[in-house]
């Protein structure tokens, strides 16, 4: 599993910084999709080859007893109970304060893994600053620039050390789709589990243990395997399944990188939230494939399904390539067509694509229009194979594909999509450059 770093420090020390630094050098170019929100405060990351989950809590103040600070120190502390690692953030211009150490009283408590992170150090001296932050008692400070990028990757390294690394290769896929049901508090998660699982079509259930290991549970619908990985610590309570913790970011993030399908859960009773949006976001950065539920269908009359469709389509536009189904988990309606929806996302996701084919396509497509050129070269596409599924990986070989724009690449992924019928996963193309730019000068 991918560790989760949660970034903890107060206001304006440089979190929002080293969060879009992390989440930012994603080496494979993902076509922006028109719409996807970025204003987020969860992401994945990436560094040195490895991912990773980053949390940015909102500046923490443990003290604050009410209002709106208190609510962010709420998610800031549940956010720090669920973390792997804690990277404490302190500004070297400003020195230690005494909200710092308020933070690290409560960090030295939550005895999760800790990081003290001394970020704008650029041009200071480290001796000095390292001397001062020493008194929190929380280890060696490390001295940073998330704005420069100084010390960054040495930090990632010694962070990223003490988590092994995920076995190569995924599992293969005898069990069928490995789903995992997200949306936001009270949308209707817990009674969809219970709709799909909560009767004798159980398979078995493994009592959670104390590891951070999420929760599966195998079932089995119309002759087809399923497994749902819980996203809050589901216990079985006489008939059902009950969850028994609060919605979580953190434990939402990890079942959809566990997944191969992920259900969003709507509610069609309600305006869609920025949180929507947020989870939408973060379900198709990580290429999962999606199937979206929009639930209490059944107590909705036809003005609101009409007013929530339109809002869909404003709210969420990047999430054209998935299949939307207007289901009731309370009274079952929609089930079956969702499970069918599943299943076709996920052999979408887990296609096979030849790699004559692929480069067929790729040729007809350039054909028909060609990339612009750039600064006096124009983009050499020869040809395409397959670098991995789920999300499908697309590798484009040729020269001077660096500024590709990204209005080409939805053209490809559109091509693509439709060639293969690739519907309910996102699609990534990657661009494999030969060293010499010159070469194709035309
Ligand atoms: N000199 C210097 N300034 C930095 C560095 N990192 C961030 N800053 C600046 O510090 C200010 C605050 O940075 P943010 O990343 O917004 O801080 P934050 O901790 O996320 O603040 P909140 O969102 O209020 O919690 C901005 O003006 C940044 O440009 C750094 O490494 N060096
Ligand atoms: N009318 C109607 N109500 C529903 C439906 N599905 C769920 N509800 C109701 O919505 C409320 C929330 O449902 P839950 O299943 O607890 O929602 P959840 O998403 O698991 O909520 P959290 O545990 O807070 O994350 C309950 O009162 C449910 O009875 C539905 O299809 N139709």
């Amino acid at each position: 599993m991918k560790p989760t770093l949660v970034l903890v420090g107060r206001p304006n020390v440089g979190k929002s910084t080293l969060f879009n630094r992390l989440t930012k050098t994603r080496d494979a170019l993902v076509a922006d999709f028109p719409g996807l929100t970025r204003d987020r405060r969860y992401g994945l990351g990436r560094a040195l080859e490895r991912e990773f989950l980053v949390v940015d809590t909102a500046g923490f103040d443990p003290v604050a007893k009410d209002g709106i600070v208190h609510e962010m120190a709420k998610q800031a502390e549940q956010a720090i109970a669920e973390a792997d690692a804690l990277l404490f953030m302190v500004d070297a211009r400003s020195g230690l304060t005494p909200h710092d150490e308020q933070i690290a009283t409560r960090l030295r408590r939550a005895g999760r893994p800790t990081f003290l992170v001394v970020n704008k150090a650029e041009g200071m001296n480290r001796s000095m600053i390292s001397a001062e932050f020493h008194e929190l008692g929380l280890g060696e400070p490390l001295c940073i620039s998330s704005a420069h990028g100084d010390n960054v990757t040495s930090l990632m390294e010694l962070i990223l050390e003490s988590f092994p690394e995920d076995p190569e290769g995924e599992e293969v896929a005898e069990k069928g789709p490995r789903v995992a049901i997200v949306g936001r508090p009270n949308v209707g998660k817990s009674t969809m589990v219970n709709t799909l699982i909560g009767e004798e079509r159980v398979i078995a259930f493994d009592m959670p243990g104390t590891t951070r290991d999420a929760i599966e549970v195998p079932f089995e619908r119309n002759g087809r395997h399923y497994t749902l990985i819980d996203t809050a610590g589901l216990r079985k309570r006489g008939k059902v399944f009950e969850a028994v913790e609060k919605f979580s970011v953190i434990k939402t993030l990890q079942a959809v990188e566990q997944a191969n399908v992920v259900v969003l859960v709507l509610d069609a009773s309600q305006e869609i939230s920025d949180q929507d949006a947020h989870i939408a976001g973060f379900v198709v950065e990580a290429g999962r494939a999606l199937v979206v539920a929009v639930n209490k269908w059944d107590s909705v009359d036809d003005y609101r399904r009409q007013r929530i469709k339109e809002d869909i389509d404003r709210k969420l536009p990047f999430l054209a390539f998935a299949r939307f189904l207007y289901v009731s988990a309370l009274k079952g309606q929609g089930i079956a067509a969702m499970l069918k929806a599943v299943d076709g996302a996920y052999e979408a996701a887990m296609t096979k694509l030849a790699t004559p084919k692929l480069t067929r396509l790729l040729l007809d497509a350039i054909a028909r229009q060609q990339p612009p050129r750039h600064g006096g070269f124009r983009p050499k596409m020869r040809y395409a194979h397959q670098g991995g599924m789920n999300p499908p990986i697309i590798v484009i070989h040729g020269s001077a594909l660096d500024h590709v724009p990204a209005s080409y690449v939805r053209f490809l992924e559109r091509t693509f999509q439709e060639a293969f019928k690739l519907q309910g996963t996102p699609l990534r193309i990657q661009f494999k450059s030969s060293t010499n730019p010159y070469a194709n000068r035309d």
